[in-house]
């Protein structure tokens, strides 16, 4: 009999990683297209930032009401939605006329972006093993960076070559080619059908006969292993009865591990995300006095950097399961050190320092898809989306505040304007991410102590 297919798995994986990297090419579709969509539109600087920030915020803001979706309907359906959404969006902002129709634009590509990330990694602990999920996450995670690398030459290139028009047209063309191979290829888990065979209400041979890769071949004897996502499974499911969404917060924020995953969260990318998507080309050029295109070469080393780290730290964080909130600990104080040696350092940092600096601090991205895991270690399964927006909402409002308070902090010493910078104002202002990180590493200390003692109290122990 052939039960087990092994190679399901990973192409439900690689079309979600897909999903995922098409998602992060829209999220940053506009990043090297500043100044064709300043000439486009006819606007200045800051409203071109107006761009990212909106964007930004409409993601974070529906990271818990996509998580609660997610619960109810599934992954295979907010990532479709989610890729109509964008496919949507880059439509309307390649043939918007006028700037209020681009900001729209934005406000849908955040929205589909937004449900994109946190539904892949709902997927992957129905279809992979235990031992697999971390570097499973950081494959996921490193093949969006990719996504990034897309968007920066490849899109501008594209655009300069068709124009604006034809460009996200051909964008969301693309989006649209992969929305469709989703709908053939995506399943919520082993044994639900696509999304086109729920619509034809016919589940095919291969749905039916799916096989996670935590599952053993079937003995005969037990047909179900216990879901290998439920490391710790601590809180029962709530059987019938449906919870609202305060109930469902409360229970989830009663839980220390679920709390020690969004400080985790919280602290690790944001001096990444402030970095790449606002203020470090500012700063580089600005502040340190390079040229666009050395700042240009010195930023791609934070991609290489972490996707070299994401395939480090999957490994070493599923090997060392119990030390894994350590190495993110790590990482964050790593990049704290880094940064606190640039801003005392006397007049402009040295080269070798500017690159320590593009060194490091990515390594934050990887650090905080650690978070995750030990999200799905604590939440119960029928919270699984719930939970994932919630952490990763950690650390995208701590970007967005962070990079608020650093352009409120330029303003105030007279230095907010490309005329104006300088490396002195940029230092003070570059300081505010201290207390972040202080104040994350503090919570996630506090936070692990309860977890432990939580574990030990209700006898649990991570596998
Ligand atoms: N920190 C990122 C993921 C990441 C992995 N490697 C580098 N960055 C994250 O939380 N992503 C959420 C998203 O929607 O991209």
């Amino acid at each position: 009999m052939r039960t087990a297919r092994p190679l399901l798995p990973w192409v439900v994986w690689g079309i979600a990683a897909l999903a995922y990297a098409v998602a992060v090419i829209n999220r940053s579709s506009l990043s090297a297209l500043g100044p064709a969509a300043q000439d486009h539109f006819g606007i200045d600087a800051t409203l071109l930032s107006m761009f990212a920030m909106i964007q930004l915020i409409v993601y974070a803001a529906l990271q818990i009401p996509v998580g609660v979706l997610l619960d109810r309907f599934g992954a295979t359906s907010m990532i479709l939605g989610g890729g109509l959404l964008m496919v949507a969006g880059q439509a309307v902002m390649a043939t918007a006329p006028e700037v209020s129709l681009a900001i729209l634009a934005r406000v849908l590509v955040g929205a589909g972006d937004a449900c994109t990330f946190i539904s892949v990694m709902r997927m992957l602990p129905e279809w992979f093993a235990l031992r697999q999920l971390a570097t499973v996450s950081q494959l996921t995670g490193l093949i969006g960076q990719a996504g990034q690398l897309v968007s920066v030459a490849p899109l501008a290139a594209l655009v300069g070559a068709i124009g604006w028009t034809g460009g996200f047209l051909g964008l969301a063309a693309c989006g649209l080619l992969v929305v469709l191979l989703s709908a053939l290829v995506l399943r919520d888990r082993p044994g639900d059908g696509t999304a086109l065979e729920r619509v034809l209400g016919r589940k095919g041979r291969l749905s039916r006969e799916a096989r996670s890769l935590a599952t053993p071949p079937p003995t005969g004897v037990a047909e179900v292993s216990p879901p290998s996502t439920e490391m710790i499974p601590v809180v029962r499911e709530p059987r019938v009865r449906v919870l609202g969404f305060w109930s469902r917060a409360q229970r989830l924020l009663a839980l220390p591990g679920v709390r020690l995953a969004y400080w985790l969260h919280f602290t690790s990318p944001f001096a990444v995300n402030v970095f790449l998507l606002l203020w470090g080309t500012p700063f580089l050029t600005g502040g340190v006095g390079l040229s666009l295109p050395t700042a240009g070469g010195l930023l791609s080393l934070t991609v290489l950097s972490s996707m070299t780290a994401g395939l480090l730290l999957g490994p070493l964080s599923s090997r060392f399961v119990e030390r894994r909130v350590w190495i993110a600990f790590g990482i964050v104080v790593a990049i704290m050190a880094v940064w606190i040696a640039v801003l005392l350092w006397p007049g402009t940092p040295p080269l070798w320092l500017l690159v320590m600096l593009l060194v490091v601090t990515p390594i934050g991205g990887p650090a905080s898809m650690i978070s995750f895991e030990v999200a799905r270690s604590h939440t119960p399964r029928s919270f699984a989306g719930f939970g994932t927006g919630l952490v990763n909402t950690g650390g995208f409002t701590a970007s967005l505040v962070v990079i608020l308070l650093i352009g409120l902090v330029l303003d105030l010493q007279g230095a907010g304007s490309p005329e104006s910078y300088s490396m002195g104002a940029f230092k003070v202002a570059f300081a505010v991410q201290i207390p972040f990180w202080l104040f994350g590493l503090t919570m996630i200390l506090i936070e692990s102590r309860r977890t432990k003692g939580w574990m030990q109290e209700h006898g649990r122990s991570l596998r």
